[in-house]
């Protein structure tokens, strides 16, 4: 495909949108804030020159950019620093009609929805994910939110963007752990929905990845036109998420978000052979795939209580009820309701290490 295309998807739903894929896509994202006399730039310190660029795009549009720094990754993911950003909305005087602009990697475009979702209960928002994992997963669909000490994303809304420019040029400035960190939730597409995934993944990642891009956002794309607010089947798209978010608070959240669900799917798949739902060789190709891209696919079989006791936050789980995605086989994810605790731990010891 040329460098110049720009491919754009589709999501569905009440307020429908579009996801574009390709380079050099500034040029795009005035016209998503139509109405806006200003928009707050959210963005974490190693975007701060494609920040200024953006700003200086918005400029050029008549609309005046409020530049926004966040703490980087997960630092920043917090209630107090949205609430700065809420006072700096404030102080600008944000209106209805003016928006909020997320530039990074999840973190930043998770709170950069959340902050829009809140302020004067919701204002536009546009997200320009500069890492794999912000333009596969994290920039679509409309999950916002923050951590809190009980846990991953406690507090959020659902609030779909007005769009979603995903700028593969910035991938170059990403370093190698992030990208490899983004393609587990490639990887966890090609699972649940879309096995062409893994071939390519297989294959060659670097050589494929614009069509990987584009194939896990058509895969998310789908699935959240259907069902925002993850009535039912946006459920699968948490797929490895029950054990991984419990890794990620237990590592007080150092691991990066991909590396936790690496671990996450590898023991989803376990569950799901054990339970006699999935196939041997599917459970272990989890692991041969996600381990042949650098990924972990263990973690401390001593950590074992502690996680157990934090993925009781998960937020499939209903009352006291453990849900799990599993799958029933390549691209059929289903629930796993309620698994007997000598079960899940049976799970762990296939990814527990000393
Ligand atoms: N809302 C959702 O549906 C959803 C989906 C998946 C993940 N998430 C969330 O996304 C977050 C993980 O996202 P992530 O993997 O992007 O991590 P991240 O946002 O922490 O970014 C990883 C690192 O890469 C840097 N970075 C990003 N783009 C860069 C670029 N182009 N050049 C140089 N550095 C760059 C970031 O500043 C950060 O240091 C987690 O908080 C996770 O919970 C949300
Ligand atoms: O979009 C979704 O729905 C997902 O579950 C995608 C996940 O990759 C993502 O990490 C999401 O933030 C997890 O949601 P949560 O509701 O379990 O916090
Ligand atoms: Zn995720």
């Amino acid at each position: 495909m040329n460098d110049s295309e720009i491919t754009t998807i589709e999501v569905g739903g009440e307020r429908p949108y579009q996801v574009l894929v390709g380079h050099d896509l500034l040029g795009e994202l005035p016209p998503l804030l139509a109405g806006a006399a200003r928009a707050a730039v959210l963005y974490a310190p190693p975007l701060k020159e494609y920040a200024a660029r953006v700003a200086d795009a918005l400029r050029a549009a008549g609309i005046a950019p409020l530049p926004i720094e966040l703490p980087d990754a997960e630092a920043g993911k917090t209630i107090e620093v949205a609430a700065r950003c809420w006072d700096a909305l404030g102080q600008a005087g944000f209106t209805r009609t003016d928006g909020v602009v997320g530039v990074g990697g999840g973190a930043v475009t998770d709170v950069a929805g959340f902050v829009a979702a809140c302020w004067l209960r919701g204002v536009p928002v546009v997200q320009l994910p500069a890492s794999l994992l912000g333009m596969v997963d994290a920039a679509v669909g409309g999950k916002t939110g923050v951590n809190t000490a009980a846990g991953k994303n406690l507090v959020g809304a659902f609030h779909p963007p007005a769009g979603v420019l995903c700028d593969l040029s910035t991938l170059r400035t990403l370093p190698r752990v992030d990208l490899v960190a983004g393609l587990a939730e490639v990887v966890k597409c090609g699972f649940i929905a879309d096995p062409a995934i893994l071939d390519l993944v297989e294959d060659d990642p670097d050589r494929h990845l614009r069509e990987l891009v584009e194939r896990a956002v058509r895969v998310k794309a789908d699935v959240v036109g259907k069902d925002l607010r993850e009535s039912g089947l946006r459920e699968i798209l948490n797929y490895g998420h029950t054990l991984g978010h419990a890794i990620e608070k237990r590592e007080r959240y150092a691991w990066r978000h991909g590396h936790a669900i690496s671990v996450g799917l590898v023991y989803a798949a376990a569950l799901a052979r054990l339970a006699g739902r999935l196939d041997e060789p599917t459970a272990l190709r989890h692991r041969t795939v996600l381990a042949g891209l650098g990924l972990p696919v263990e973690y401390s079989i001593r950590a074992w209580p502690e996680l157990h006791a934090a993925m009781r936050v998960d937020k499939k789980s209903r009352g006291n009820r453990l849900r799990f995605v599993v799958l029933g086989g390549l691209a059929r994810p289903e629930i796993l309701d309620a698994p007997p605790e000598d079960l899940l731990r049976a799970a762990y010891e296939e990814v527990g290490i000393e």
